[in-house]
């Protein structure tokens, strides 16, 4: 679900909870959305809020790379990423950029949300210590820690760790044929640029999260 909803509408089409029960719902562009923390606050202001967050830089080649693969005709990453390349603008406005701004969105949920209600997952530890980062995830949900590190393997040729066993099933499990594609490679001098560019934004994020996300090393 990529709309947005009104929170009536919202809470309608959201499953019954019992007690005991948590309801969740994925939809990547909620974090980016102006509206979004108004109207899902109006929903329930109780609702935890997740987010998975990786270095800018990276996740911005990785969403071009998603764009490429339906339009192969799209220009480069490299003219896409400036307004002047002579000068070295970039270009804001164009999303791959503007959704890697995180201290920028967080501060538009920090207007609806207190900071304990939101959670930042690193999508790096995600891949290097799933279960540490899920650890986090069950701890800030209040859950008890079922899933540790004996529910995953690393398979090498993916690149990325499985389930050892998929739920309901007693075969391993692990992520489609659309995540962890190949990116392309991008000038270094750009990629230079764009880490220059998020920097400062980075360390706010990282001082509003409290948390050393360690993208700029
Ligand atoms: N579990 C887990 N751990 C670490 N990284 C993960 C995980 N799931 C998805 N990914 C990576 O996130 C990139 C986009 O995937 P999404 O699932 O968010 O796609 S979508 O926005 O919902 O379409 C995509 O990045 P690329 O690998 O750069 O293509 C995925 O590989």
């Amino acid at each position: 679900m990529t709309m947005l909803l009104r929170s009536r509408q919202q809470r309608e089409l959201m499953p019954k909870t019992l007690e005991g029960q948590i309801t969740m719902e994925k939809t990547p562009s909620y974090f980016v959305t102006r509206e979004a923390p108004a109207r899902i606050s109006a929903m329930s202001r109780d609702t935890k809020l997740i987010v998975v967050v990786r270095d800018p830089v990276t996740r911005a080649i990785s969403d071009y790379t998603q764009t490429l693969s339906k339009k192969p005709d799209i220009p480069s990453f490299e003219s896409l990423t400036f307004k002047n390349r002579t000068t070295g603008l970039i270009d804001t406005s164009w999303s791959a950029i503007q959704i890697g701004i995180y201290a920028k969105h967080l501060d538009n949920w920090l207007q609806y949300f207190p900071m304990d209600q939101i959670l930042f997952v690193s999508g790096e530890r995600l891949i290097s210590d799933p279960a540490g980062e899920l650890g986090r995830v069950q701890d800030f949900l209040g859950l008890k820690r079922i899933i540790t590190d004996k529910h995953f393997y690393f398979n090498q040729t993916k690149g990325f760790p499985c389930l050892k066993k998929a739920e309901g099933s007693s075969k391993p499990h692990c992520l489609g044929k659309t995540k962890g594609r190949t990116h392309p490679n991008i000038d270094p001098e750009v990629v230079q640029r764009l880490r220059d560019f998020y920097r400062p934004f980075n360390m706010k994020f990282y001082q509003m999260t409290g948390r050393f996300f360690g993208w700029d090393d």
